[in-house]
């Protein structure tokens, strides 16, 4: 496979694909942001310039969504301008960027799961910004695959799973909004996945999603989450349902997360296991 760009290794995803490519024919190029800040356009041109290279995967965001609502300029660099400058250097020298994006392009008020043809039109910053980086990627005419995926877990990391088992110790009680519904995502799968896809893009372009199988509401996931995690030791708080109005942030979000992934399984042949079943071993490496 050569030499690739993976941006964002000190990322729950990035650090998941760097990981995975040490099994696999990948030679990897990971620059840290002191060595390439992707809020800086001629960063990243410098840092590129001394490399020779085969693809790229975006795996770098700018991912805090209440907090871009204030801080649009950064977010903006790095999800909107930082993916359309790495784009423009792939398309100058022929090779594909694989970049990873949102469910939150979406305002979540279709009946069913998205697919990747839906109209977008997200409803906060982040989601904007994200939006933005996928336009421009597509606008400089570069192979890519963009990857939408979303409401992803890791046993480490900043996520709604660590975050549940960091809270559930902290309170007796936690109220969880029942009323915005997805599919929860392993970041192993995601690494994977994305993996598949850079080994076997060929001669295809465009957008696909990846999830893994099946939906929950964050407090279905919460409580999932507890229930598999009391074989640990962890006595689980009292869950309470409430609605999105009940829980107010800067940021909106949406209502219908669910991706279709029917695209992904024709294309590569990729097939997700459910999200139980990746809670399960999320809580079994957290623990480990
Ligand atoms: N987390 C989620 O639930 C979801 C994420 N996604 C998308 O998946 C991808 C991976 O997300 P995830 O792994 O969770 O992200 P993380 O927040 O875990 O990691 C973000 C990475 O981006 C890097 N980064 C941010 N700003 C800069 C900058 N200015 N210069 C250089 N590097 C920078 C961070 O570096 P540093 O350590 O220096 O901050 C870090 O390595 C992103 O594209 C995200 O939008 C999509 C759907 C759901
Ligand atoms: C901590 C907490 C959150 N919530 C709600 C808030 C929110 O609606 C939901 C999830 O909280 P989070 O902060 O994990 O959500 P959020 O950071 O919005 O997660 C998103 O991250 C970005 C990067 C994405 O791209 C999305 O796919 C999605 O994964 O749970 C509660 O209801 N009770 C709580 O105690
Ligand atoms: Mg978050």
């Amino acid at each position: 496979m050569g030499r690739w760009l993976v941006t964002g290794t000190t990322g729950q995803l990035g650090g998941a694909v760097a990981e995975l490519s040490q099994d696999l024919d990948f030679e990897i190029f990971c620059p840290t942001r002191s060595e390439m800040d992707l809020s800086d356009p001629d960063a990243i041109r410098a840092s590129m310039a001394a490399q020779n290279l085969d693809g790229v995967i975006n795996c770098a965001a700018y991912t805090a969504v209440d907090k871009a609502e204030s801080d649009a300029e950064i977010a903006h660099a790095v999800n909107g301008t930082a993916p359309a400058i790495l784009a423009e250097e792939c398309a100058r020298r022929s090779i594909p960027i694989i970049h990873v994006s949102t469910d939150y392009v979406f305002d979540g008020t279709k009946q069913a799961p998205y697919d990747e043809d839906d109209p977008v039109n997200p409803l906060g910053i982040y989601g904007m910004t994200k939006l933005a980086g996928e336009n421009a990627i597509r606008a400089t005419g570069v192979q890519h695959a963009i990857v939408r995926t979303a409401w992803l877990l890791d046993p480490k990391g900043r996520n709604f799973l660590t975050t549940m088992l960091r809270l559930g110790g902290e309170r007796d009680e936690l109220q969880i909004v029942s009323d915005q519904v997805g599919n929860p995502t392993s970041v192993g799968d995601l690494a994977q996945a994305v993996l598949t896809i850079a080994q076997q893009l060929r001669d295809k372009s465009g957008t696909w999603h990846f999830v893994n199988q099946g939906e929950a509401s964050w407090f279905e996931l919460a409580a999932y989450i507890f229930k598999q995690a009391e074989k640990f030791g962890v006595r689980a708080p009292q869950l309470t349902p409430i609605p999105t109005t009940s829980y107010p942030t800067p940021a909106r979000r949406p209502a219908n997360s669910r991706l279709a992934t029917r695209k992904l399984a024709r294309d590569f042949g990729i097939e997700a296991q459910s999200w139980q079943h990746a809670v399960d071993s999320i809580l079994e490496e957290h623990f480990r």
